[in-house]
């Protein structure tokens, strides 16, 4: 496994990989891996003759007053996990390599998609993701990026985005990996002290509540909210960022619960905001 700090030189070696007619697979990260990010690695390990796993903490992605300086990195672990996997080659610019003096090159997917939940409490944050990901799909010339249903809005906007723009790679959704009691893996769980463990449960609970609840056979979308609200409310210190359901294709509004239903939600356990979501077929 190699580590490439330079973009002209990840891409270069990109380009004499296609020439050979080896199918190129990526994994777009912010390191500190888990068994999340894992997930997508083996999926790429599994799908593509070439696997290039990024790290990197993408500035632009994060608002004034964010843990952007705080993220947790441990670049020596990360590898040592990646090479377990047998991957190719790590990408792991410098901020000054994807973003030098004078920088001023944005992607921005427009509407609704990206101004509600996550994109309502985090303005401008997906298109600092979209920014970066158009630069790592050029640098990197995938054949399939890898992306987690955990950051369900994220990749949704990716894929419009795909579309949009022509580019010509095949977005692979993986599924949710959880902690063994329901708590979605996430890089920021380590921000919790061992009472906030034990309430951020709470997101899964409310997820699977409602998941209940249609599943009994309710339909109105703003009971369910609310039923959703009230277990939060149960953790005396959780501060409800959103709670959603929208139809899972293109997260738009839905009159009743019916089709392939997106159940979201962003919920700050003390200081540390966590999201959570699970897709409901009706
Ligand atoms: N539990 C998970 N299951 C599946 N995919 C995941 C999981 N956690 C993260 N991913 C995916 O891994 C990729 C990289 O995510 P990222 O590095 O931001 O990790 P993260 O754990 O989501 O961190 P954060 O705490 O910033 O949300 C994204 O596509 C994300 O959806
Ligand atoms: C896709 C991504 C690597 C872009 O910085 C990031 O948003 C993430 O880790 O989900
Ligand atoms: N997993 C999304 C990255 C972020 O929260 O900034």
């Amino acid at each position: 496994m190699r580590v490439i700090e330079r973009a002209s030189e990840m891409q270069t070696l990109v380009l004499n990989y296609k020439k050979e007619g080896k199918i190129i697979g990526l994994v777009p990260t912010m390191g500190y891996l888990h068994a999340g990010h894992m997930a997508l690695v083996k999926k790429a390990r599994a799908m593509c003759d070439l696997v290039i796993v990024s790290i990197f903490v993408n500035p632009i992605q994060f608002g004034q007053g964010e843990d952007f300086d705080i993220y947790p990195r441990d670049l020596e672990r990360d590898l040592k996990l990646l090479i377990d996997e047998e991957v190719d080659f790590v990408f792991h610019p410098a901020v000054g390599e994807m973003y030098p003096p004078g920088y001023s090159t944005y992607v921005e997917v427009e509407g609704e998609i990206t101004s509600k939940m996550c994109g309502a409490s985090r303005p401008g944050h997906f298109r600092g993701v979209t920014t970066v990901v158009s630069k790592l799909f050029h640098i990197c010339l995938p054949d399939y990026a890898f992306f987690g249903q955990k950051d369900a809005q994220q990749v949704t906007i990716i894929e419009k985005m795909v579309r949009e723009l022509n580019f010509p790679v095949k977005i692979v959704r993986v599924p949710i990996v959880r902690e063994e009691d329901g708590l979605a893996m996430s890089s920021r769980n380590v921000y919790l002290n061992p009472q906030e463990r034990e309430d951020a449960l709470v997101l899964y609970r409310a997820l699977k509540h409602a998941e209940k609840l249609i599943a009994e056979g309710e339909r109105d979308v703003d009971f369910v909210k609310q039923e959703m609200e009230k277990v939060i409310k149960m953790v005396p210190y959780a501060v409800i960022d959103y709670i959603e359901i929208v139809r899972a294709e293109d997260l738009g509004a839905l009159d009743k619960i019916e089709g392939q239903v997106l159940l979201a939600l962003a919920v700050k356990i003390g200081k540390t905001r966590l999201i959570d979501n699970l897709l409901v077929e009706v």
